[in-house]
């Protein structure tokens, strides 16, 4: 019996010597055939191409520095080094689109304007991606963040409070606050002027507060009380400049943390964010900005009852209203609520803000690098009227050298230097058919530094937009307010706004360099930063 279960015992170890390999064969075969059409060890299905040829026709993939694809090649990265991954991926896939693995979605990543064109364009490809998830809890359901219907009737709800009337109402507030700019500016004419603490305050003061607090040895004072941008979008004023200058620091605080979550994937996971996270810095910071914009729109809410705005002007028009009277009115016509209202008012803020100030500090920076772009110039808008308050919205649109120069400051540093989009289902995009959840970022820097469209793309050449030579550009190749149905709805403003100042800062001081581009070290951020402040030196022009 024992000499029997013994020979039984050796054919099952004999059967099982034969058999596991064979499995393990079958296995790695199965997985072999799985691994085509999925990312195994990153839980994701593989874009593919539609015709059936080979990916690599169509895009790069970058291959991960493990197993486990892309998921670890950005683990606990600075804003510096995101920045410098991004460019050394691009430059990998010399000038195409690439694809990276992350755990459950691919990230597809386009750097050409030819396939950013029709992503743009697209109707279905609306929806952003998870890296604006981690704003949501600041700006909600925001015209930036939002989708489907209630992006689309916020959008058709807002776009006229970004008219042109509305702008030529809102130009005796940016000059005003630009007066007392360049007061500021007369008693600081002394040492070199640092624009990453004052610029900020100034489109701030464009949007919601004034306070120019320059560092003691510039000696500017907490001395201006003044908020265009309150004033024009919104139409408010504050009285309490601590109240906004608490604002813009818990703002600045907020995108701090926001920065830190960015560059760690893992704390895109809410759990491993308040875990292992700035959970409560960030949520204190939150308050304070939710509160703000509350009471900002509590009180313009009273203003609104009072003044009983109807619905027609005297001739029978439907009045125009600047953005928060716009809101106001939706709200009495029950198409918003109040949070509704926050949402805008903070995505407004945001938006109009950071972004402004960011493109005003590089062509400020250009301005003083390039002396000869600062005299045509000078010499353009030497020719305005010599008051400012007789400087009518059509003349600033005729400053056409200076557009040129923000342009070109726009293209080579660009305040938001990618947007993202995400498949909410299987999709085909560029001929390959990406998986429900594929990400996609727009990577607007290397679209506009692409040397097929903009030779020389490191030099900067304000002529390159003078009409003649714009002729024949790919449309999508210049595209520093994105393009398409969500393009930004305050270009025209922030335009205005700039060359308004620029004109101002250019008639009365030239600026001379102090920062030079080869000292700064470029981050990604929600716009683009550099790690140095950005320094010139003023001059006053004689009259
Ligand atoms: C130089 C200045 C500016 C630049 C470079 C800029 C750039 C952009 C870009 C690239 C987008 C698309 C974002 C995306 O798809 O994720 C955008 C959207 C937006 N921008 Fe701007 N922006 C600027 C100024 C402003 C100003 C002054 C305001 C408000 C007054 C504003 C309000 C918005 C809003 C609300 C959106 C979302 C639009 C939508 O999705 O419907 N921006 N901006």
């Amino acid at each position: 019996m024992k000499n029997g279960s013994a020979v039984e015992n050796s054919d099952k170890m004999l059967f099982a010597l034969l058999v596991t390999p064979l499995l393990l064969l079958a296995l790695w075969h199965l997985l072999n055939a799985l691994n085509k059409k999925y990312f195994v060890l990153s839980l994701c299905k593989r874009v593919q191409t539609e015709d059936g040829s080979p990916l690599e026709t169509k895009v790069v993939v970058i291959p991960g520095q493990t197993w486990f694809g892309n998921n670890l090649d950005l683990l606990n990265f600075t804003p510096a080094s995101v920045f410098s991954f991004i460019r050394e991926s691009t430059a990998k896939a010399e000038g195409k689109n690439y694809l990276w693995y992350f755990l459950f979605a691919p990230e597809y990543n386009v750097v050409r304007a030819e396939e950013a064109e029709e992503i743009l364009q697209s109707t279905k490809l609306l929806t952003k991606n998870t890296v604006y998830d981690l704003i949501r809890p600041f700006l909600g359901d925001g015209l930036l963040i939002s989708t489907d219907h209630k992006w689309h009737s916020r959008r058709k709800t807002l776009t006229p409070a970004f008219h042109f009337h509305i702008l030529q109402s809102f130009l005796s507030i940016f000059k005003e606050e630009c007066n007392n700019f360049i007061t500021v500016l007369d008693k600081n004419i002394e040492g070199d002027l640092d624009l990453n603490q004052i610029i900020p305050q100034f489109t701030l003061n464009n949007i919601c507060g004034k306070a120019y607090i320059i560092s003691n040895r510039c000696n500017i004072e907490f001395s201006l009380l003044y908020i265009p941008f309150l004033e024009t979008a919104l139409g408010v004023k504050l009285d309490d400049i601590s109240e906004g200058n608490e604002y813009r620091k818990a703002i600045y605080a907020f995108e701090e943390v926001f920065i830190q979550r960015a560059c760690n994937p893992l704390m895109y996971y809410d759990w491993y964010f308040f875990l292992y996270g700035d959970y409560r810095k960030h949520s204190e910071k939150l308050r304070i900005v939710h509160d703000f914009s509350s009471r900002i729109i509590q009180r313009k809410r009273q203003q609104f009852k009072q003044k009983q705005l109807g619905k027609v002007d005297e001739f029978g028009k439907k009045q125009r209203y600047a953005m928060l009277d716009t809101l106001l009115a939706a709200e009495a016509e029950g198409q918003i609520d109040h949070q509704g209202i926050c949402d805008e008012v903070n995505t407004f803020m945001f938006e109009g803000y950071d972004t402004t100030s960011t493109c005003l500090i590089f062509t400020l920076l250009m301005l003083a690098l390039h002396e000869d772009v600062q005299k045509r110039c000078f010499e353009e808008v030497e020719n305005l009227p010599e008051d400012s308050d007789d400087i009518s919205v059509f003349q600033y649109n005729e400053l056409i050298y200076l557009e040129c120069v923000i342009k070109e400051s726009l293209r080579m540093f660009p305040s938001v230097p990618f947007i993202g989009r995400q498949c909410v289902e299987e999709s085909v995009v560029n001929g390959m058919v990406m998986p429900k959840d594929t990400q996609i970022s727009i990577h607007i820097y290397d679209i506009m530094r692409d040397p097929r469209h903009f030779p020389k793309p490191n030099e900067f050449q304000p002529e390159r937009f003078l009409p003649e030579n714009t002729v024949n550009r790919h449309p999508f190749a210049f595209v520093p307010f994105s393009a398409g149905q969500r393009n930004c709805i305050g270009q025209k403003f922030a335009i205005l706004e700039m060359k308004v100042l620029l004109a101002a800062v250019i008639r009365n001081f030239k600026l001379l360099p102090a920062t030079q581009l080869e000292d700064l070290t470029f981050e990604n951020g929600i716009v683009l930063r550099t790690q140095q402040n950005i320094k010139v030196k003023l001059a006053k022009r004689v009259k």
